[in-house]
């Protein structure tokens, strides 16, 4: 169903469907919005995000990172921008590099078992324009640790150009903490 809407998303995007088009697919909308609340559940139960066994654990919200070879220090796997995700002249929105940062060093952050951490921040540089419609390189690695402080880099790579890279804080969460 995540698969199907990630392609509604970018035909949606990418579509300017006649006005009578547009109000029958409004309606099909509001009526699957309708059915879906029927089923409401709380965060614990819900299934997206949780399906870390799937590209994306499952959920839309974040363009799905693929991962091809990872260790508790590393991982490497590719990341593709679909046109939901245009910024404007075929390069990726400067807010959805991020969200695909986050994921991938948030990820690596909480691997091999270390206590679970959040980002404290997440700064990204734009070295090039990121194409959508593209399978592009994306890597992740740790720097260092500090205390309850985990330093992890990323870079997302077009061949050999550099889009963009990140470094990020994550700070390992005390007992209780949300
Ligand atoms: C399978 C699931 C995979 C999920 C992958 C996706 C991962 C997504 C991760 C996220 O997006 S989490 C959501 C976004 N982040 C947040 O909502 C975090 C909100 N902020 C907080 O909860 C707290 O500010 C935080 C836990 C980050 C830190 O607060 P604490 O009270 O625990 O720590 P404290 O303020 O005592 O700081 C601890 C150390 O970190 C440092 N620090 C904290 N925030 C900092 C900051 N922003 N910049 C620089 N340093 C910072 C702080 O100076 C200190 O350094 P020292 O130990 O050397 O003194």
């Amino acid at each position: 169903m995540i698969e199907s809407l990630r392609l509604l998303h970018d035909r949606i995007t990418g579509a300017a469907p006649p006005p009578e088009l547009l109000k029958e697919m409004t309606r099909a909308f509001e009526d699957l919005a309708v059915e879906l609340g029927l089923y409401a559940v709380s965060e614990r139960e819900q299934i997206t995000g949780h399906r870390i066994d799937l590209p994306g654990r499952g959920q839309a919200l974040v363009p799905v990172f693929t991962v091809d070879e990872s260790d508790d220090e590393h991982v490497r796997g590719s990341v593709r921008f679909g046109r939901y995700y245009l910024g404007g002249n075929g390069a990726a929105h400067g807010g959805a590099i991020p969200l695909v940062f986050d994921e991938m060093l948030g990820r690596l952050a909480n691997a091999g078992g270390r206590p679970i951490s959040r980002t404290a921040y997440l700064r990204v540089d734009y070295r090039s324009i990121t194409p959508l419609d593209r399978d592009l390189r994306a890597e992740a690695w740790f720097d260092r640790e500090e205390g309850r402080k985990r330093f992890l880099r990323g870079a997302i790579f077009d061949g050999e150009t550099r889009c963009a890279e990140a470094e990020g804080l994550f700070v390992a969460l005390n007992p209780g903490q949300p």
